[in-house]
């Protein structure tokens, strides 16, 4: 950490202890709010910046607690007179569209801002998809992918339109208004939001958005295919404290939300605080990591800017046929592959009738809803189905598996050569992706093969482009993976069937 980085770091803590943030019931021992339990720390393989245990940690202890004057919300940052009245001219704008416009209004004040501190310590810039150009958005691959990234800039784009008028208003530097900025506070409002009960939008929590991202414990896990049965599907979304949407909408009314914030965090009414606890027991030094809630790995991507290489939460769609959609009662988005390769309850019982001759659908109706096998025929044809499903995507795609991995290899390189310098040496021995890479964003000059543009301007790109690829990836591999437990499965039942030949004719 450089030393003026430092220097900003300690003195966000002392403002924060000065707000009362504290990780102990006890006094401070020094002037920063960390210490007793936390500290802040640098994972650079698990989201860089985060918090590690200050001393062994027990499961369920108190780590942190962040009193309600601490939250920056609508609600505290609209007690600024001149804001609050132009804000109320304008109804029509959603909560987080009014958040990213207060946040980008205290931005605007600099150093004047009583969060100053804090906003000193926000990321500069941001990796969730709002943020990706074009030529990122491509390398995904994937069509869902691509529309997903796309919307996320479109939606982004058009929510910045709609909000510049009270940007205006509110005499904004020229740079705050730019849609850059407005993608920044965006992204800071996606990625760092916490949930609480009384708006919508969410709350920034100085310090408690330190806390980096661990996928829900295994308990939470595999639920899926209790969607119909099990209560524990509707704890995904509750279990998520930070406000980042998801795409999947359970009934949240049955949680037992007491039971959540046991393990991971809330706001607690009756001590007007934000509090977090420990979810696991942690040695000491080791980072501290918060389940945010459920996610699959273009979630995290659109919410958040990251992805996990092991996702449990993680989900393959495959292209079906209209008239698959059409013959089940399921959601469209229940019908994936589990990152481990099986399909989802919900495809298998699809395609199990879907597959089965017109005529005799009728009569299998109730064990396609117990799940449960048709006949062996009908299951070796579901699981023929999806080998060859599966091989076709697969086929499809500009680059294989092999080329994927030899590509972020390639791009961890580029990164160690622009790090010590000596990008431009190398320049000419890309080619394929690497070399569009390097001419799309304008790195490269046709002629003179000179780079153009700073490392860390290039690296931020890099970045974005390197998460595509890991992400077109993980997809290929759970398809993949899918092939591989299908035909296991059909393997499986030819040689129990010959088992029981061998058995009825001996
Ligand atoms: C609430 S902030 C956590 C603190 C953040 N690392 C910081 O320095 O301010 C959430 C962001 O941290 C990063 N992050 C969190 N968990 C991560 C993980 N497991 N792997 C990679 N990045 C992660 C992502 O950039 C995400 O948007």
């Amino acid at each position: 950490m450089e030393e003026e980085e430092r220097e900003n770091l300690e003195s966000f803590l002392k403002w924060a202890s000065e707000l009362g943030i504290s990780d102990s019931n006890q006094p401070p021992e020094s002037s920063s709010c960390l210490g007793q339990s936390l500290c802040v720390s640098f994972f650079p393989d698990a989201g860089g910046r985060g918090l590690a245990a200050a001393r062994d940690l027990r499961k369920g202890e108190l780590i942190l607690r962040v009193p309600k004057s601490a939250l920056m919300t609508r609600e505290s940052l609209m007690r600024d007179e001149k804001l609050s009245v132009a804000v109320s001219k304008y109804p029509s704008l959603a909560s987080t569209q009014i958040f990213t416009v207060c946040l980008l209004y205290e931005m605007n004040k600099r150093k004047s801002s009583w969060w100053y501190p804090y906003l000193m310590e926000l990321p500069r810039s941001y990796d969730t998809l709002a943020c990706w150009g074009h030529f990122e958005t491509k390398a995904l691959q994937v069509d869902d992918a691509i529309w997903a990234a796309e919307k996320a800039t479109s939606k982004a784009e058009f929510s910045w339109i709609e909000a510049i008028s009270l940007m205006k208003e509110l005499n904004l530097k020229s740079r705050t208004l730019t849609f850059r900025a407005w993608v920044w506070a965006s992204a800071t409002i996606s990625s760092r939001t916490l949930h609480i009960p009384w708006d919508d939008a969410g709350c920034l929590c100085p310090v408690g958005d330190l806390f980096n991202y661990a996928a829900p414990g295994e308990d939470a896990l595999d639920s899926e295919d209790s969607f119909v049965t099990d209560d524990r599907s509707s704890w995904r979304n509750a279990s998520s404290i930070w406000n980042g949407e998801t795409t999947e909408q359970y009934d949240v009314e049955q949680l037992d939300v007491n039971l959540l914030r046991l393990t991971d965090g809330g706001y607690e009414k009756d001590v007007s605080a934000y509090c977090f606890y420990s979810r696991k027991n942690y040695q000491k030094g080791e980072q501290v990591l918060l389940s945010y809630g459920t996610y699959t790995n273009l979630e995290l991507l659109e919410h958040y800017g990251f992805l996990l290489d092991e996702n449990p939460n993680d989900k393959a769609f495959i292209p079906l046929e209209p008239e698959v959609y059409s013959s089940c009662s399921w959601p469209k988005d229940s019908l994936y592959i589990h990152q481990n390769g099986k399909p989802s309850f919900a495809l298998l019982s699809t395609l199990r009738l879907w597959l089965t001759p017109q005529n005799q659908r009728r009569s299998v109706g109730h064990l396609i809803y117990s799940g449960s096998q048709l006949s062996s025929e009908n299951e070796k044809i579901v699981m023929g189905w999806m080998v060859k499903s599966c091989k076709a995507v697969l086929m499809n795609f500009a680059t294989s598996i092999e080329d994927d991995k030899l590509l972020i290899h390639k791009i961890d390189g580029m990164e160690d050569f622009g790090r010590s310098g000596k990008l431009e040496n190398v320049l000419s021995t890309f080619e394929g992706e690497a070399r569009a890479f390097l001419e799309n964003r304008c790195l490269i000059n046709e002629e003179s093969g000179v780079k153009l543009l700073e490392f860390r301007v290039i690296r931020r790109y890099m970045e974005k482009w390197k998460l595509a690829v890991q992400w077109r990836l993980r997809y290929k591999r759970i398809l993949a993976d899918c092939i591989t437990h299908c035909t296991d499965v059909i393997n499986k039942i030819v040689s129990d069937n010959r088992s029981a030949m061998r058995a009825k004719h001996s």
